[in-house]
């Protein structure tokens, strides 16, 4: 019999439960029972909807993030957050978020404490609390969460098995405080994992999946070799490992990861399919196989009738040792489809979600175990939602195929080159030396949330909707001038997100109601479904940014969300390669920056957050995938004449391997993070003499903390002791809707007089001189 399983399930709640009992409980509104008490009823709850698996996760819960869990586990906090003396789960969240001082001084207490750094897990869109290690790191076992619930599960006749972060993921996925290695600290950390699966064992599960997906990536041998120590050391323990990779393929780690000493191995069969026939060949055949064979990074449906061609040769060569389950965990993709009762019909016919994906499973299993004909309904309703969405006319616009074919090189090319350019614009846009702008977005209040909401549930007309909105740009344009910000942005209140908001707009892409995902902690997105050829039917920010022009003599910046972003953060077709689709969101926003630039936007600035993000998770392929994404954006932006000046955002600041390709995009204006880092991060700026003008972020918009004048002026004067002082901007980090107008308004009044402060201690040369003297990369 093949057996079933999964990976992991996502946590959130098919109605965001958790997000909702988590802000309660930090708002001090719910007690931390009632908090506790609900992430049990979700255990529970998500257990139920598993129990036709022969296998179910437990421990893929977690409360904010499974990584610093496991952080937990290992009692491996971060220094500062050790000798607390409050309750566990508030130290839990203290390092996930963060505490400020002045806060904690109102409880009279000084518990205070930087937050742990945040960064993407691999190539998705959630991000994980990054373990930090020094050489003295010790590691010491807390198994209490893993063990609770593996007793909450075995309890309630749950067919257990526990996950858990492998050992060297895990060092892998940290970072060194102190420069030293942190392989040497897995001599210390073996022990204490061996401690852990025995605590399983003896509460009576079988098997425990360790994940190890760093065997996706090109590992170099010292990382290699750790693989291969760990796995032999904790070899000895009675615990079957089930050995979990995902997200890639294994290439040059495929014998490595068939030969580790362990009970079974799970491979992405999605992303990896090509490597299965040399794995069953190469699989000691002692060992379970086990087959991500529905994919879990998208929503559509599997064709069921061609994994069962490819996988029944696969069966009969494996017998009882074929698993099945998701690629990856679920926490990828949206609960459940059947609460989507406003989807058009057709395309809700191509689609599965987190439960129906598990169905799927089901259905291969029992075509296997007991033949086609058992599950025959099954399949013929899939095979018609699989020829419906090949040939429907929802998919293919011609127009669009020859718009496409219509491109030429010179689309994505501006008229001069950056030097003459910054000059024109110098003369137009008459700005001070260091001008100061923010990212796009203020925040985001419940007014506003609530406002969209009802708007949504049409107790709120269009009209009176838009007069709201207006209401919010005018007090965010008026709160601007009043602060004296140079360029002013219209803050993004009609947007409830940036990815989502355009997939509203264009056609060719659908909405779900209730398919959030987790990006971090409670935040949630709800990534919108791309899932035909893309085009404009009409001006989607035009109106907007003209209301909010109007209402001042400053520049206003027209804002927009770039092809490469659009494309990394929603569910897209798998019919075509992405770097098609990709193209396709460029000509959209194209036309989007020309008709802006035809209203008499004279800034444009175009996100592209998540370009950094689709890199390949192997070094070899990001030649490609930057040679499209760069050309993509730069046939959105290029379209325009030399005296539009074009403005692009990356809330990222590690661009060392990257950095030819964001000079290809020759935007004149570039903001990015480098608040936290003290500005050494545009070094790499430096050295690669970049020519255009850089606004390093200089507000670290996840902090609570408010940054004083004095620390901005310092920040500014390292950065342009790194970059001529006459291509530099002053800027946040990233947008402010996460945070509070009482956060935001002192932290800006400070930015905009440090940057007064500047311009009395430094005579930057007029714009665009200084790019004469450096050489364009090009
Ligand atoms: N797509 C995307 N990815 C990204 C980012 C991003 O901004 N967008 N930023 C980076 C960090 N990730 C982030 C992800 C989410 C949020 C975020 O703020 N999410 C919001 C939801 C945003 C949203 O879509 N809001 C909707 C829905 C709001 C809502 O929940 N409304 C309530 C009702 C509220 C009321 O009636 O008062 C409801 O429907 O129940 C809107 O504004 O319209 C949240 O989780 O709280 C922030 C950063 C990286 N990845
Ligand atoms: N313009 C967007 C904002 O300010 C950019 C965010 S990047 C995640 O929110
Ligand atoms: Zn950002």
């Amino acid at each position: 019999m093949v057996t079933t399983h999964n990976l992991g399930f996502p946590r959130i709640g098919a109605r965001r439960e958790l997000k909702f009992a988590l802000e309660s409980y930090w708002k001090g509104q719910s007690s931390r029972e009632e908090l506790i008490g609900v992430g049990a009823q979700l255990r529970q709850h998500h257990w139920q909807q598993q129990a036709g698996l022969d296998l179910v996760p437990v421990g893929d819960f977690s409360f904010y993030d499974q990584v610093l869990d496991m952080s937990f586990t290992l009692g491996n906090l971060p220094e500062r957050a050790r000798d607390y003396r409050g309750d566990a789960l508030d130290n839990y969240f203290r390092v996930a978020r963060g505490r400020s001082t002045s806060g904690a001084q109102e409880h009279g207490a000084c518990d205070g404490v930087q937050a742990g750094e945040m960064t993407k897990w691999f190539d998705t869109n959630y991000h994980y609390i990054v373990p930090e290690f020094m050489a003295d790191t010790t590691f010491t076992l807390d198994a209490s969460r893993m063990l609770e619930q593996t007793h909450q599960a075995l309890a309630a006749g749950v067919k257990a098995k526990p996950v858990i972060i492998g050992p060297v993921t895990y060092l892998w996925l940290g970072k060194s405080k102190d420069g030293s290695d942190r392989l040497d600290l897995l001599e210390r950390l073996l022990p204490v994992y061996a401690q852990l699966l025995d605590a399983l064992v003896a509460a009576g599960v079988e098997w425990v999946q360790i994940d190890e997906p760093v065997l996706v990536t090109e590992l170099d041998p010292a990382w290699r070799h750790a693989l291969s120590l760990a796995y032999h050391r904790l070899n000895g323990g009675r615990a079957k490992l089930l050995l979990t990779t995902y997200f890639g393929q294994l290439q040059d780690n495929l014998h490595l990861a068939c030969t580790l000493p362990v009970a079974g191995l799970h491979v992405d069969a999605i992303n990896a399919r090509n490597e299965i026939v040399t794995l069953v060949d190469q699989l000691p055949s002692h060992k379970v196989l086990s087959l991500g064979v529905v994919n879990g990074r998208n929503i559509w449906k599997t064709d069921l009738e061609a994994t069962l061609d490819w996988l029944e040769p696969l069966h009969e060569r494996l017998g009882d040792r074929l698993w099945l389950a998701p690629s990856c965990s679920l926490l990828h993709v949206p609960v459940d489809l059947a609460a989507e009762t406003r989807l058009d019909s057709e395309i809700r016919s191509w689609l599965a979600f987190a439960l129906q994906k598990l169905d799927e499973l089901t259905g291969l299993a029992n075509a296997l175990n007991q033949g086609r004909q058992a599950v025959h309904e099954t399949l013929a309703e899939n095979r018609a939602a699989i020829v419906s969405r090949r040939s429907s006319t929802r998919v293919h616009n011609p127009a669009v195929k020859a718009a496409l074919k219509q491109l030429d090189a010179d689309m994505g090319q501006r008229r001069s080159p950056f030097e003459s350019r910054a000059i024109l614009q110098s003369e137009l846009l008459n700005l001070p030396a260091f001008p100061t702008t923010t990212i796009g977005s203020f925040p985001q209040t419940a007014q506003i949330r609530h406002a969209r909401r009802q708007h949504k549930a049409g107790e709120l007309g269009d009209d009176a909707y838009t007069t709201l909105m207006r209401e919010e740009i005018a007090r965010c344009v008026r709160e601007q001038e009043a602060l004296g910000l140079d360029v002013l942005v219209h803050g993004e209140a009609e947007r409830n997100d940036m990815v989502e908001y355009f997939g509203e707009q264009l056609d060719g892409y659908a909405f779900s109601q209730f398919g959030w995902v987790q990006s971090y902690g409670s935040r949630c997105v709800k990534p919108p479904i791309l899932f035909g050829d893309i085009s404009r039917p009409r001006p989607m920010t035009v109106e907007w940014i003209t209301y909010a022009q109007s209402l001042t003599d400053k520049p206003m910046k027209g804002m927009l969300t770039g092809p490469v972003t659009l494309l990394n953060w929603s569910f897209v077709r798998d019919d075509q390669p992405r770097a098609v689709t990709c193209r396709q969101l460029a000509l959209a926003i194209r036309a989007e920056v020309q008709d802006l630039e035809r209203a008499g936007v004279r800034i444009i600035q175009i996100d592209e957050a998540a370009l950094r993000e689709g890199l390949p998770l192997r070094k070899s392929q990001w030649d490609a995938y930057l040679t499209w994404a760069v050309e993509a954006f730069r046939i959105a932006a290029n379209g325009v004449s030399d005296t539009t000046q074009i403005h692009t955002h990356m809330c990222y600041s590690e661009f060392n391997d990257i950095m030819p390709a964001i000079a290809a995009m020759d935007a004149d204006v570039i903001t990015i993070e480098t608040s936290r880092s003290d500005m050494e991060l545009l070094d790499v700026f430096d050295d690669f003499q970049y020519p255009n003008e850089i606004g390093p972020g200089v507000y670290d918009i996840h902090s609570p903390n408010i940054p004083g004048q004095e620390h901005i002026v310092q920040l500014m004067r390292k950065a342009a002791a790194r970059i001529a002082p006459e291509r530099l901007w002053v800027n946040p980090d990233c947008g402010l809707k996460t945070r509070q107008w009482e956060e935001v308004r002192p932290a800006l009044r400070n930015m905009v007089e440090a940057a007064r402060a500047l311009r009395a201690i430094t005579q930057p040369g007029p714009r665009g001189s200084s790019a004469e003297r450096t050489a364009h990369p090009k």
